[in-house]
């Protein structure tokens, strides 16, 4: 039994009594707890791969924020790790894939792996994390959606422009889709393998979304985002989010998916009238987190009052930054939490 199910019954749409608040990387360098744990071990993987502590990072911005939902805490490159293709995560610098997808023999030599044996580690920190929280907030899932995670299989690292990973959608298309079904399919298993672990809500990031054309987003992306939510849907509430793509907005929509995440760039009264019945998620821009604590209860009551006429759960537009001081954090969580819209 959950003892705070606010989060949960506005991702599956219910009127709630207050706005549920939660923020995309809650858990992590912003938090001194994480970064003492953090120092103690070799790195980033060390971390992820280690359920015990996995969970009691998770756990960490419940006590320290009081936030109404769980995210466990993993990566969304775990998925072609687990497929065949490793990446390290450089301090400082991110991401980096030391092999890269190239050609069609690539993309036959990765696994759809057994998501308890290549995820094995994600599924028993969403376990030990279930337990330890013990209902106090729901837990959420998560991971990539296949385009952000072509995008880094391709491209090795973060980039500005993406720019060989586009451009593979121009040059080769099909092999383009023989990848992204390889990896929806990954995805599939590996989400429904995370609801059985004890996820209560998924959430699908497209990082990348915004980097795209419409046309080929709806061809690249929106297709494979449609297969996961309706693989989905019959087991727990769905959250899309897709950075940039306000114009995606009426496709997922049409989707089963129940929530619609906003970066800050989306208007949320127009998302609103675009978006039907579903929940909205989002939107304040993380940079808000910078001002005093006045400036942070301005913004944040400016961006409430710009949801309202249904269910929303207050967010940022994507995750805080690592330098954003958690006091501020904490003047965010508790205006939502003191706003009666
Ligand atoms: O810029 C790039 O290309 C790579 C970014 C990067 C990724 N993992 C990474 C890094 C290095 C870094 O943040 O410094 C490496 C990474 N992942 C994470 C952390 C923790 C933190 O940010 O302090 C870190 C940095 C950890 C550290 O240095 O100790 C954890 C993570 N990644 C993610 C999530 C899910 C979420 O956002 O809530 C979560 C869990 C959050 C939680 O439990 O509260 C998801 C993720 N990872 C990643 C992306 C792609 C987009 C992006 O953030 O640029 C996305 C999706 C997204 O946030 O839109 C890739």
């Amino acid at each position: 039994m959950l003892k705070n199910d606010l989060f949960l019954r506005a991702a599956r749409g219910e009127a709630t009594e207050r706005t549920p608040v939660w923020l995309m990387r809650q858990a992590g360098r912003i938090l001194p707890e994480y970064r003492a744990l953090r120092g103690r071990l070799s790195g980033f993987k060390e971390l992820v791969e280690t359920p015990a502590l996995a969970a009691e990072v998770t756990i960490q911005p419940i006590d320290a924020l009081d936030v109404d939902a769980a995210i466990i805490f993993s990566d969304i490159l775990v998925v072609p790790d687990a497929m065949g293709l490793p990446y390290e995560m450089v301090e400082a610098r991110g991401p980096l894939f030391p092999n890269v997808i190239k050609s069609a023999a690539d993309v036959e030599k990765l696994r759809i792996p057994d998501p308890e044996e290549g995820l094995g580690y994600v599924l028993e920190a969403l376990r030990i994390t279930k337990k330890a929280l013990n209902g106090r907030v729901p837990l959420i899932g998560f991971a990539g959606a296949p385009w952000t995670i072509l995008a880094y299989m391709v491209e090795g690292h973060g980039s500005k422009t993406f720019s060989k990973a586009r451009g593979m959608l121009y040059r080769e298309p099909a092999l383009a889709h023989q990848l992204l079904a390889k990896i929806t399919a990954t995805t599939i298993a590996y989400l429904k393998a995370q609801v059985a672990a004890g996820a209560q809500v998924v959430q699908v990031f497209d990082s990348w979304a915004g980097i795209l054309p419409p046309d080929h987003y709806r061809e690249f992306s929106t297709r494979y985002i449609t297969e996961i939510t309706e693989a989905l849907a019959p087991l727990v509430p769905v959250t899309v989010f897709a950075k940039g793509a306000w114009w995606a907005v009426e496709d997922f929509a049409a989707t089963s998916c129940r929530t619609i995440g906003l970066d800050w760039n989306q208007d949320p009264a127009q998302v609103r009238l675009q978006a039907g019945n579903k929940t909205l998620q989002g939107n304040l821009d993380p940079c808000a987190l910078y001002g005093t604590p006045e400036q942070v209860k301005a913004a944040t009551e400016t961006m409430l009052r710009k949801f309202a006429g249904g269910p929303h759960i207050a967010n940022l537009g994507h995750g805080v930054y690592p330098d954003t001081n958690p006091d501020n954090v904490r003047v965010f969580v508790d205006t939502v939490k003191a706003w009666r819209g």
